[in-house]
Formats: structure tokens, C-alpha cells, sequence
């Protein structure tokens, strides 16, 4: 249900793959807002380190891994939230017009740590002090420069395939106000499940997300979009990674933003007796965020205004709509 693409056939040279692989890429997003890449160059060599560096700060004692805490306000959206302190089914709402098929408020198990560019001029980064987790900072500074790069390729793919000039995406995020956020879901008896969830449903804010995952699953797709009902996609292992659009692609575009969450892992079929004790095992992502420069405009893109137009009142920046968002979660 959800294409696999391999980005390879974008950068063979040769146009006419290129150009297919474009326009699926489009069409995948359109429809469903989700597409699993391979091939998307980043080393799994790179995202081995990037999880082994993650299991072993989630790891450390809670004292330890609290000396580099997300302050208690949603910004800077930087440094550690334990398990308890984010909340995101406080926004899962948002968007949804028809009031009887609204979500409940779910508490979200898990923790998590919010990294931003090192470029960035307005938040700077909360780091683990020296002696804490020493293999962080440098392990997340390269990690986050991998997916910037790679970022920009897609957005690029996404502009062909939209049959925009090519750098028009990848223009509007020049200034690097992108957020890497690597979450652990600790293990948890099943019934957990009837009152919390791991991850609420929700749309990212962003432009795209680039999100990898272990092997454990549990993340699930509005299908269709709007429909209230959630369909899994099974893990394709760390190396696949999973690419969506966020609020502010769809603003631009018309590309589907699509609610999703991560929720109780569905077992591999004839293995139902692989949940032991009834405990669900522990699952590690990491969801690199594109994030739109804060004054690019959301404006749509496709209808002829042009980029070069005025600001109108009508539009928000992509700065007042990540602010819009995020409060409430960390309330
Ligand atoms: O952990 C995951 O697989 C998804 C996380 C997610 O959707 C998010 O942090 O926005
Ligand atoms: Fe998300």
C-alpha cells in the first residue's frame, strides 16, 4: 500500500528514471502522504552509530540523562523529555472539521530528545554535559548534516515531480530550521495500551520527515486520509527510510499530510506467542524534520501567485505556524 521507491533511479543520470521516479514519488505523496526509499544514500554505517549512540543515552539513569532537560515551555524545542512530559494528543485534533469522529486524549509513552541545527541562529542546541554521553554531540551533528543533505535532494525530486523548477522547494529552506528528534519507547505491559499510546496521532508541522525505525513496528498510517481509521506499515528494518510530507508541504503543494501514530506493533502472523508476559518490547526511532527557513511564506506554489509575491495577511509564515502548533503539547 505504501510504494517503495528507490532513489537510486534519481540519481543514475539517466533523466527518464529520474523523471519517474518523480512523479511516484508525487503521486505516493499525494495519495497517502507516505513512501517508504531505499537507496536514499545515507551509509548504514551512519544510522547503525546514530542508534547505537541513541540506546545508549536512553539507557543512563534518568539523573543523568535529565542534566540536558527540554525546558518545561514548548520552546527551544531542544534536550531531553522524559517519559510523561510531552503529551501529543493534546494537537491530534487539529484540522479535523467533523467533531464526531474527533480522537481521545491519550497519554504517550514514551521519552525523547530534540536536536536542532547547529546553524541555527535563533535556539542553540542542549547537549549532554561532558562525561554524560561523550559519542552524542559529534554522532548528532554529522547525522543531522547527512539528512540536511539528503533533505534537500527530495525536495528537489518533490519540485520535478510537481513540474516546478528544481530548486523551489529546497530554496525555501536554506537557513536550516530543520529538528532531528530521537524517541524510545520503553516496553510496556500490553494493557497499557487500553488507556496511553506510544505516540498520539498527529500531522508533522514541517516541510518533510525523514523518519527511521528498529524492527519493532507499530507505526500507522491515516487511511484514507481524513477517515479516522489507521492502517500499519510494517517496518522495513533501519535502512528503509520512511518519508512523509508535513503541514507545511501540504499548504504549498496540496501534498497530503497524513495523521499518524505509533501504536500497539500488530505480531508476525503465526507467532502470536512472540509477546512474552504480555509485555510490548521497547522500539527506538529517529524522525529528522524539515522545517521550512521561518520566514518562507505558506503560500500555494502551484496556483501561479509565484514565490516573489507580496506577503498577504492571509498567509502565515512557516516561523508563526511552527509557533501556532507546538504550544499546548508541553502544557
Ligand atoms: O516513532 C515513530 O515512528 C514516529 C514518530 C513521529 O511520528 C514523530 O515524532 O513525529
Ligand atoms: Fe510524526
Amino acid at each position: 500500500m505504501f510504494e517503495r521507491l528507490d532513489f537510486a533511479n534519481y540519481q543514475s543520470g539517466n533523466v527518464a528514471k529520474r523523471d519517474q521516479f518523480c512523479r511516484k514519488l508525487v503521486s505516493g505523496l499525494r495519495q497517502r502522504g507516505f513512501v517508504r526509499l531505499v537507496n536514499h544514500g545515507i551509509e548504514p554505517s551512519t544510522i547503525d552509530k546514530a542508534f547505537a549512540t541513541s540506546r545508549h543515552f536512553f539507557q543512563l539513569p534518568l539523573n543523568q540523562k535529565l542534566k540536558s532537560p527540554h525546558p518545561p515551555t514548548a520552546n527551544p524545542h531542544r534536550g531531553f523529555s522524559a517519559v510523561g512530559l510531552e503529551n501529543v494528543s493534546t494537537i491530534s485534533n487539529y484540522g479535523r472539521e467533523d467533531k464526531s469522529s474527533q480522537l481521545p486524549l491519550l497519554k504517550d509513552m514514551k521519552e525523547s530528545y530534540d536536536i536542532g541545527s547547529e546553524r541555527d541562529e535563533l535556539y542553540s542546541n542542549i547537549w549532554p554535559p561532558t562525561g554524560v554521553c561523550d559519542t552524542f554531540e559529534p554522532t548528532f551533528v554529522e547525522f543531522f548534516e547527512v539528512c540536511y543533505r539528503t533533505q534537500l535532494l527530495i525536495l528537489e525530486a518533490i519540485s520535478i515531480g510537481l513540474g516546478l523548477p528544481t530548486q523551489t522547494l529546497s530554496q525555501l529552506h536554506a537557513a536550516q530550521h530543520n529538528e532531528l528528534r530521537l524517541t524510545h519507547y520503553p516496553a510496556v505491559p500490553q494493557e497499557a495500551f487500553s488507556t496511553s499510546t506510544r505516540i498520539a496521532a498527529h500531522t508533522d508541522f514541517g516541510s518533510i520527515t525523514l523518519l527511521f525505525q528498529d524492527r519493532v513496528g507499530g507505526l500507522e498510517v491515516e487511511s484514507p486520509p481524513g477517515s479516522g481509521s489507521f492502517v500499519g506499515i510494517a517496518s522495513g528494518g533501519p535502512y528503509e527510510c520512511i518519508l512523509n510530507a508535513g503541514d507545511c508541504l501540504q499548504k504549498w503543494t496540496g501534498l497530503c499530510s497524513a495523521r499518524h501514530r505509533v501504536h500497539l506493533p500488530e505480531l508476525p502472523q503465526g507467532n502470536e506467542q512472540a509477546r512474552k508476559g504480555d509485555v510490548v518490547e521497547e522500539r527506538f526511532s529517529i524522525a529528522y524534520f524539515a522545517k521550512p527557513d521561518r520566514t518562507a511564506v505558506l503560500r500555494p506554489l502551484l496556483d501561479g501567485s509565484g514565490l516573489g509575491a507580496k506577503v498577504s495577511s492571509e498567509f502565515v509564515t512557516a516561523g508563526e505556524f511552527q509557533h501556532m502548533r507546538i504550544q499546548g503539547r508541553y502544557a
